[in-house]
């Protein structure tokens, strides 16, 4: 009798693996970058070394080529090629790309709200209503920057500055997501603050058993969910159980008030005006948490990035600061403490500050979407086919010198500052907040809420680094995070 080992075993699995995943490119294809390992192919440049992995590979075979990694073929775009994914949203989808790395509807089963949903919400019901809840905002990010930062008579240093401003940020959010009653517990404020960073580690998992089947991953990431856990449940018990006193308090205040009825200005009260809120049915109110899972999701991780690198901007460059508190002075006499949107948005130095920040947040690829047409040709004349994963070299967008000048790789506070360009305005190369019919709809908050916490923190606090030097981001592979050096708060007042 034949006795096969296991490494014999092994080895034909590899063989087979080889044979089956081996990239095809058909013809008129983006050029494949060649590798040296099989099965491998550039997995380990792209997770270990990417920015000058891509960097040689864009300069080598031009804006848009294709490489292997995780056995797939995946075509890497930059300017012009990146810019039509933009402009055919018909043509290229997010939502299925990002499924398989990240089963956002197995985490949130309860909603079968659609994506065009959310971005009308928060279009509508969170940036359309920011000048309304702009009060709100400001009362809640003292509150936060009191409870959180408070006294630094003497300096104070914090190292994971990102999780300390996240709490700040999503307090605000909270209040105009659920309202000022419900947003009163703590638990929940940290639910809806904390979800991105509980379910932000699946995004950065390598999808290492990519290399044997696609599905893989995530049969193997849902496993905990079939037996009734997932990362979202603790989160949805304590949402669920702050929220159904406020919305019976509610029910009841329409039903006494009928028509004198005064809706709340709080996302929950949308919520609560569409035909499908049936609180009599079971998990009718599970379901509506899960949509605001979709917006807090959205909302408060990606606020609190940009807030809290912004900080560490300013804190590297005691110059910057100092012009940016020159300007903070000026408005906070002007409206003696309580700024009104018109004050947020001609906070031009600032804006310019958050703008440069944001285009130095210096994730290298990211943005991956399926082509889901037949086939798609380019304008370049370069052809991908159906199914064929892309991914965006924005930060060679970002630093395009074509659109941001000679220096575009260098950091310029106030390079914007009589530019006419806003930190919301998207355009060609400012793609930070993505581009076209799905360009983020909540970017008029999130600029105007990162803006106004800035303009608070630093009218109380001299900020610097510890190390009194420029932090780098951490990078994760091809995506980068806040630094976790220490940040230092001072108070000003009495410093000055
Ligand atoms: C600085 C903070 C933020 C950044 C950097 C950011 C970035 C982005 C990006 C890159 C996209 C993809 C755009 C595309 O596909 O072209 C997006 C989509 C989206 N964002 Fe934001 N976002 C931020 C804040 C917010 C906030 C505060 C909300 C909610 C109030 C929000 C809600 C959404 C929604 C619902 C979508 C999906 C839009 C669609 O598919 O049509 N975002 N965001």
């Amino acid at each position: 009798m034949i006795e096969v080992s296991m490494f014999q075993l092994f080895v034909i699995f590899v063989i087979i693996l080889y044979i089956v995943r081996r990239p095809r490119i058909g013809e008129n294809e983006p050029p494949l970058v060649p590798y040296t390992i099989p099965i491998l192919g550039h997995t380990y440049n792209y997770l270990f070394n990417t920015k000058k992995f891509i960097k040689e590979c864009k300069e080598q075979y031009g804006d848009c080529f294709s490489i292997y990694i995780f056995g797939e073929v995946m075509t890497i775009l930059s300017r012009d090629t990146l810019t039509e994914v933009f402009r055919n949203p018909d043509n290229f989808d997010m939502i299925s790309a990002t499924k398989e790395t990240f089963p956002l509807d197995q985490l949130l089963p309860y909603s079968d709200d659609k994506p065009e949903f959310h971005a009308r919400t928060a279009r509508e019901q969170v940036s359309g209503k920011l000048d309304i809840n702009i009060g709100i905002v400001q009362k809640y990010l003292i509150k936060g920057i009191e409870n959180s930062i408070g006294d630094c008579n003497e300096p104070k240093v914090v190292y994971n500055a990102w999780n300390l401003i996240n709490y700040i940020i999503a307090l605000p959010i909270a209040n105009v997501l659920v309202g000022e009653e419900a947003a009163s517990h703590e638990d929940l404020v940290k639910a809806l603050g904390d979800l991105a960073f509980d379910l932000g580690p699946l995004l950065v998992i390598p999808p290492i058993l990519f290399f044997i089947h696609k599905k893989l991953h995530e049969f193997v990431l849902t496993i905990p969910f079939k037996f009734g856990w997932s990362p979202v449940s603790r989160h949805r018990d304590i949402v669920v159980n702050r929220l159904r006193p406020v919305v019976e308090k509610r029910l009841k205040e329409r039903k006494e008030l009928g028509d004198n009825y005064k809706p709340y200005n709080d996302l929950l009260d949308y919520y609560m005006s569409r035909p499908n809120f049936d609180n009599t049915k079971p998990n009718n109110l599970h379901f509506h948490v899960d949509n605001l899972f979709s917006i807090s999701f959205a909302a408060i991780n990606t606020t609190s990035r940009a807030a809290v690198d912004a900080l560490y901007d300013m804190a590297g460059r005691p110059e910057v600061l100092n012009e940016l508190y020159e300007e903070a002075l000026a408005f906070d006499k002007e409206c003696n403490g309580s700024v009104t949107l018109a004050d947020v948005q001609n906070m031009v130095k600032l804006d310019s500050l958050v703008k440069e920040s944001l285009r130095h947040a210096g994730n290298i690829i990211n943005l991956s979407h399926h082509m889901v047409s037949k086939s798609y040709t380019f304008s370049n004349g370069f052809t991908i086919p159906e199914g064929r994963k892309i991914s965006l070299y924005s930060d060679d967008m970002l630093k395009a010198k074509e659109n941001f000048g000679d220096d575009a790789e260098e950091f310029k506070p106030f390079r914007f500052v009589n530019a006419k360009s806003p930190a919301t305005k998207v355009d060609r190369s400012y793609i930070v907040f993505g581009g076209g019919r799905h360009a983020c709809p909540g970017r008029f908050f999130a600029i105007n809420e990162t803006k106004l916490f800035l303009h608070k923190v630093i009218l109380n606090y001299k900020i610097s680094t510890k190390s009194g030097k420029i932090e780098d981001k951490i990078f994760i592979g091809p995506l980068t995070s806040p630094s976790q050096s220490g940040l230092v708060f001072e108070n000003r007042v009495k410093n000055n």
